[in-house]
């Protein structure tokens, strides 16, 4: 995919490495990118929510580190969480190769260890915007990690990757039962099939 990048997208051209990475997983590998369909609403999404703060849970390649970076606004930031190092080392050249290394941080490790030192470590006080991407079996128990460290205010919209396929039925029953989230969900299909998958925003209101 890196090569694929440095081969065929433009140096400092946001969109040409988007589009480059989804020709090599459409054409010639499959990867868990939120690809180009998902990636129609990740920016639909982000664009209506404009963060001043944004945090990602799942760097993988950079894929949708690269998609959200290129619509934030001049002075906001994107804190994203990768465990994998092999995939953050491929990351943090797809993100420097898209021009966007001021604008993103890259911070290693299992996101349950790292939640709670997200402010002291970088000042955050809170995200406007979390997308969740990162393992099913993660996300309530880091959502309700976010709810305890403070760190979701009202108003915060979390996104969430992959709610059918994989699926994170207990993640999904969570925010749609709890009176603390106004959820929804977007229909699409998993990256690069026609299989369905879907994106769940949820709204915290404090
Ligand atoms: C690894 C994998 C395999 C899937 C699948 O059903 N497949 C059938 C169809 N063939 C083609 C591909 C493979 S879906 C999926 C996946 C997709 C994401 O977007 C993910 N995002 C974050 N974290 C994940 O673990 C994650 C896994
Ligand atoms: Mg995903």
């Amino acid at each position: 995919m890196l090569k694929a990048v440095q081969k065929n997208a433009t140096k400092g051209d946001p969109q040409s490495v988007i589009s480059a990475i989804d020709h090599y997983c459409r054409n010639k590998e499959w990867a868990m990118n939120v690809g180009d369909d998902k990636g129609l609403i990740l920016d639909s999404v982000l664009t209506e929510v404009n963060p001043s703060a944004a945090l990602e849970l799942g760097t993988y390649c950079g894929y949708s580190t690269v998609r959200i970076a290129r619509l934030l606004s001049p002075g906001s930031k994107l804190i994203t969480v990768e465990f994998n190092p092999a995939f953050a080392a491929v990351a943090r050249q797809i993100i420097a190769y898209a021009g966007l290394q001021d604008k993103v941080t890259l911070v290693e490790g299992p996101s349950g260890d790292l939640i709670p030192k997200l402010r002291e470590r970088f000042g955050v006080k809170s995200f406007d915007f979390v997308f969740l991407d990162h393992w099913k079996d993660r996300y309530l128990l880091d959502t309700k990690l976010l709810e305890d460290c403070g760190l979701l205010q009202k108003g915060t919209v979390l996104l969430a990757d992959n709610v059918i396929c994989p699926g994170t039925p207990e993640y999904l029953k969570y925010v749609r039962s709890s009176p603390r989230y106004e959820s929804r969900y977007y229909k699409s299909n998993l990256e690069y099939t026609k299989l369905e998958d879907g994106l769940e925003k949820s709204v915290f209101l404090g």
